[in-house]
């Protein structure tokens, strides 16, 4: 990318139809092989926009010939009761992935039940032993989200290597895991926060830019060098001109000015987290089934290891 080309709009969810394209044929392929992988949703309480995700999920993994369980608990849910609904899940063999739903009433210790999953299910890749296998280069499930990102600057990028990458957020479900993938991509990666001193002037550095800390329109034009690509994670719902809009953590229309190619929001990285969900249920179904002779010959799984 030069700063000379053309502003391009990422597109999120044509990207997402090619890798749930994918999945879908390696669903095809795995059936013949035997398996039916099947996919767990657990969602806790009635939160408005995670009843949208979970139904979106169940019916992307339905599309894709993925057999979906919804498992939908009331608020007041003991955390005893969700874990030993976990606990059915991970012994229950036609359950490849099991997902919770974030966030979590605050009765609940959400550490406690990401780590009830087991690791060879956890389709978001939240357990310790993912996260940690995620730093140390060994082959995990990896955060849907981070994933997803990462196919977008790949398919807009090509070739990451050498790039300055800034993070703006070090959340457990983004910031860090994308990190760790752009590590793996040969990035220069800063990760920055709102503790960070001169967080515009690091940024303005950046050849790329995630930006996920969850705070509506904070990146403008200054803060993004001529040419830089914007991948923008923030879900923000905003009041404005008397009416409920969805913006990003950038704001995209000041951005477009320095941006050689940025995500929307909506339409950019939230369809690709749904997508890269499918994959890791391969995945997991993949590592569960490791002698299986005809799942082995199944093309890659997501699984990324670090060097
Ligand atoms: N267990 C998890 N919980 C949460 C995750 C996660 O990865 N795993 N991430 C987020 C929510 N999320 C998926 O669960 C998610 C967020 C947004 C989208 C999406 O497609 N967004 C649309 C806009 C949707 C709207 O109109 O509200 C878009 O950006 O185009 C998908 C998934 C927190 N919890």
């Amino acid at each position: 990318m030069n700063a000379q080309a053309p502003i391009k709009l990422i597109d999120g969810k044509a990207a997402a139809a090619r890798v749930l394209a994918e999945v879908s044929a390696e669903v095809r392929q795995m059936k013949a092989a035997g398996l039916a992988p099947g996919l767990a949703v657990v969602l806790v309480g009635q939160d408005p926009a995670s009843q949208v995700y979970v139904r979106n999920k169940v019916l992307r993994a339905e599309e894709c010939g993925i057999r979906s369980l919804e498992h939908k608990l009331p608020a007041d849910t003991a955390e005893a009761e969700l874990l030993q609904l976990i606990h059915t899940l991970n012994g229950d063999d036609s359950v490849n992935g099991i997902l919770v739903q974030l966030p979590l009433p605050g009765h609940i210790d959400e550490s406690r039940v990401l780590q009830a999953v087991s690791p060879l299910k956890d389709v978001d890749g939240f357990h310790a032993e993912n996260v940690g296998g995620l730093s140390q280069g060994r082959e995990v499930l990896t955060p849907c989200t981070p994933a997803g990102c990462l196919r977008l600057l790949e398919d807009t990028c090509g070739d990451l290597a050498g790039k300055h990458a800034v993070v703006i957020g070090r959340s457990n479900i983004v910031g860090k895991p994308m990190a760790a993938l752009l590590l793996k991509a040969h990035c220069t990666v800063t990760v920055v926060h709102s503790k960070s001193a001169n967080l515009k002037d690091l940024c303005r550095q950046a050849d790329i830019v995630v930006a996920a800390v969850g705070r509506p329109r904070l990146v403008d034009a200054e803060w993004i060098k001529p040419g830089a690509v914007v991948i923008d994670v923030g879900i923000n719902r905003i009041e404005e001109d008397g009416r409920s809009k969805l913006v990003g953590d950038v704001d995209f229309d000041s951005a477009l000015a320095h941006a050689a190619a940025i995500t929307p929001v909506p339409g950019g990285v939230g369809p690709m987290t749904i997508a890269f969900l499918m994959k890791n249920t391969l995945a997991a179904a993949r590592l569960q089934h490791p002698a299986q002779p005809n799942l082995a010959k199944l093309p890659e799984a997501p699984c990324r290891s670090i060097s």
